[in-house]
């Protein structure tokens, strides 16, 4: 399907789409990291020279290190991939490079591989980069402990040293060391915790849920606003890959602790964590902050109380332990004037609350939404009696929450509406229950309660978690229905509309009423029709949702007079830039950076043209036009919309345009819109590589032609 690519574009989206999924951004970046690819080549020419001549791959992904292990000369070289299209990929660059026949790649998990079954006998050295950011995520240390006992000669003892290398097991990389380092990142804390940082981080620091990874990642060098190290590096765990009994007794080593001297003044928000991976005795692998290599790091995000500030002459204690195979940091304290706090239980009194927060009041005024996440913590841990229960929202939806402008925006537009309807409705005199009636002086109507004047009702059909709902029915005399049907996002509206003082019967899940999901655009009741409709348009990704425009036209069929769908209208925005970055995140840059391997043609099929979840604000690049408006969506008349346009952009500086990133405004209404790029944005951007870089000169006219899909980049044509 992948080789089909019809022309059509929701087709070409959809391509994309796909092919974002099956081949992860990395292997670009990867392969284009030159140093690494050098280092790794040199390491593997060094042990197989040494004698090491049955090599096994683990984790081949496009086959790269097989074939230097084959190109230094091994015998026989065996390689694994457990993702089938990089399986088949990394057959294809096998036999490209003359080297079919001659490696033997297996599709399947190196747990799943068996002597001799799957290869002969066991090897004299496995090489293997199957490490994320937090070195353990993709299993390393179960495959080596499987690949020691199953796979791999034993190791090189000193009984016999006589026994020749060939004779022998290694593994490349021969092990690592994790560093670690408390931060202060305001970036970090605006997607780990709610405003009043008492709502609950999408990652709990508690080691209770293994369920999911106890770190995001994050590659520090590009966080909006930086961050403020805390404490120096410390070295938090060696790891020696070719010692199987340290790496059998990995998980079930004892928690260890460090006390780490605080050397800056901040609020402790997270611990970040890199590693230094020591390919052999000679060369290492850094992913740290401060190198700049591609990698992220991995950040464990800290709940501390925004009155509590570290202060040098603080120590911070950090437990590590490595519980199932996860690194794990956390269950943090401080040590002052020699009496130590727990922070995850920092809201207990004795904790002195009279140091001001960091912006110098001591209790800063928590705004709307800010008390609503508070009353909502407080709610939490009322309810739970055992550890606190955390609130299990991603990062994205953290940053959702934090929005404020976001949220005031849309409160302060469906107020407008409300105020036109609810005038509308006096000038056409009472509907039932508007009250005008004289009620009976005595005692009170023995009836049913007069039901009050007739609700607006409004639907939030967001797709993902939203609390515009939340904004309809904090307006007092609305009934929001929320299609939120995730139960964990339930649960947070729940409880943030109890906390917020709204009453139950004001919000309600749509999808919980429905017989199916299509239905959920339709009326509220048989005779009622909605006086507001939210759509969200944009994906957090940064592109515009997939059926919007059919959304918008069904919406507007249900609206009452008078009644209005959000938005109402969204512009593109765009601009030319040059950026190196973006292209060595999209496709493989020739065959020097791969060793002089032929291995960018088949990768760079997977490349999309379209770039998400981009960070404009830190992307290094040069910007070579000003923002220009690309596209309108008027959703209130679909049929004003244009399929393509043509926009003319004019270089306001020479170089090599590589990249059109965007961005919208939405428009509330005629005075209210949003940006989804600003720093509150809790969306991305998104930007079209080019196929080709275009050398511009300043003063040039560029012709962009803008489709819907804002797939730009088959039709940019430049003049
Ligand atoms: C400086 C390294 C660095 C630091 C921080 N962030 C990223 C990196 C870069 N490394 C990323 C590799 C990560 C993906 S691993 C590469 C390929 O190996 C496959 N696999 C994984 C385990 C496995 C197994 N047991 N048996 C067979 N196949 C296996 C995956 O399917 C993938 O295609």
């Amino acid at each position: 399907a992948l080789k089909l690519k019809p022309d059509y574009p929701e087709a070409k989206e959809n391509f994309y789409r796909v092919a974002n999924w099956l081949v992860e951004r990395w292997h670009f970046l990867m392969l284009n990291d030159r140093r690494r690819n050098h280092k790794y080549q040199q390491a593997i020419q060094k042990a197989v020279e040494g004698g090491c001549n049955t090599v096994l791959d683990i984790g081949t992904g496009t086959g790269i290190l097989g074939m230097c292990a084959k190109k230094a000369g091994a015998a026989e070289v065996y390689a694994c991939e457990l993702s089938k299209t990089m399986y088949e990929l990394a057959c294809e660059v096998v036999t490209a490079n003359g080297m079919n026949g001659r490696i033997k790649i297996l599709h399947m998990k190196s747990l799943e591989m068996e002597v001799p079954k799957d290869i002969p006998k066991r090897v004299s050295l496995v090489v293997t980069e199957t490490v994320d950011a937090g070195l353990f995520g993709e299993g390393i240390i179960e495959s080596l402990i499987h690949a020691w006992n199953h796979l791999l000669l034993p190791p090189q003892s000193t009984q016999d040293p006589s026994r020749p290398p060939s004779q022998a097991g290694r593994v490349i990389p021969a092990g690592a060391t994790v560093f670690g380092m408390a931060v202060q990142c305001l970036e970090i804390r605006r997607l780990t915790t709610a405003a009043a940082g008492e709502l609950h981080s999408p990652v709990s620091c508690s080691s209770e849920d293994d369920s999911t990874e106890p770190y995001t990642t994050e590659r520090l060098s590009r966080l909006p606003g930086g961050y403020t190290p805390l404490t120096e590096p410390f070295n938090a765990l060696d790891i020696d890959f070719n010692n199987v009994q340290e790496l059998e007794g990995l998980c079930s080593r004892e928690v260890s602790r460090v006390r780490l001297p605080v050397t800056g003044e901040g609020l402790l928000d997270a611990l970040a964590v890199w590693f230094q991976l020591h390919l052999d005795q000679q060369s290492s692998l850094s992913t740290g902050p401060k190198e700049d290599t591609c990698w992220e790091q991995a950040i464990y995000p800290i709940q501390t109380p925004h009155n509590f500030p570290l202060r040098p002459g603080d120590e911070l204690i950090v437990e590590i332990s490595c519980r199932d195979a996860y690194l794990r940091l956390c269950s943090v304290a401080v040590a002052r004037d020699g009496r130590e706090f727990r922070l995850d239980d920092c809201l207990d009194p004795d904790i002195p609350r009279n140091n001001p927060g960091p912006s110098g009041n001591p209790n800063p005024s928590l705004n709307a939404e800010a008390e609503l996440c508070s009353a909502l913590a407080c709610l939490g841990t009322e309810q739970s009696s055992g550890p606190r229960d955390y609130t299990m929202l991603e990062c994205a939806e953290m940053a959702l929450l934090n929005n404020q402008p976001y949220h005031d925006s849309f409160r302060r537009a469906l107020a407008k509406l409300i105020t036109n309807l609810k005038d509308a409705r006096s000038i056409q005199g009472p509907s039932k229950g508007q009250g005008l009636e004289v009620m009976p002086l005595t005692d009170p109507p023995s009836g049913p309660m007069d039901p009050g004047p007739d609700p607006f009702y409004v639907l939030d059909v967001s797709e993902g978690f939203s609390v515009l709902s939340l904004m309809a029915a904090s307006q007092g005399q609305v009934k929001a229905y929320s299609s939120v049907e995730k139960t964990q996002h339930q649960a947070v509206l729940r409880r943030l509309a109890m906390a917020n003082g709204v009453p139950e019967e004001a919000l309600e899940f749509w999808l919980n009423q429905v017989e199916d999901e299509q239905a959920v655009l339709q009326r509220p009741s048989r005779e009622k029709l909605w006086s507001a409709i939210i759509l969200d348009c944009v994906e957090t990704c940064g592109l515009v949702r997939q059926k919007l425009m059919e959304k918008a036209t069904l919406a507007r069929c249900l609206l009452e007079d008078g009644g209005q769908i959000f938005p109402e209208r969204i512009v593109l925005y765009g601009m030319l830039v040059e950026s190196d970055t973006l292209l060595l995140e999209s496709a493989v840059q020739g065959q020097e950076p791969t060793l002089g391997f032929n291995i960018a043609p088949f990768i760079n099929q997977f490349t999309v043209p379209v770039h998400v979840f981009l960070d404009l604000s830190t992307l290094q690049c040069r910007h070579l036009s000003d923002s220009v408006e690309l596209f309108i969506l008027d959703l209130m008349n679909t049929n004003a919309n244009y399929t393509n346009r043509d926009v003319m952009v004019q270089a306001s500086a020479s170089g090599r345009v590589t990249a059109v990133p965007f961005w919208y405004q939405i428009h509330l209404n005629e005075e209210i819109s949003v940006s989804t790029f600003n720093q509150d944005s809790h969306w991305k951007q998104a930007a079209v590589v080019l196929h080709q870089p275009l050398a511009v000169r300043e003063g040039d006219w560029v012709r962009l032609a803008v489709t819907l899909y804002i797939l730009l980049d088959e039709c940019i044509s430049i003049t």
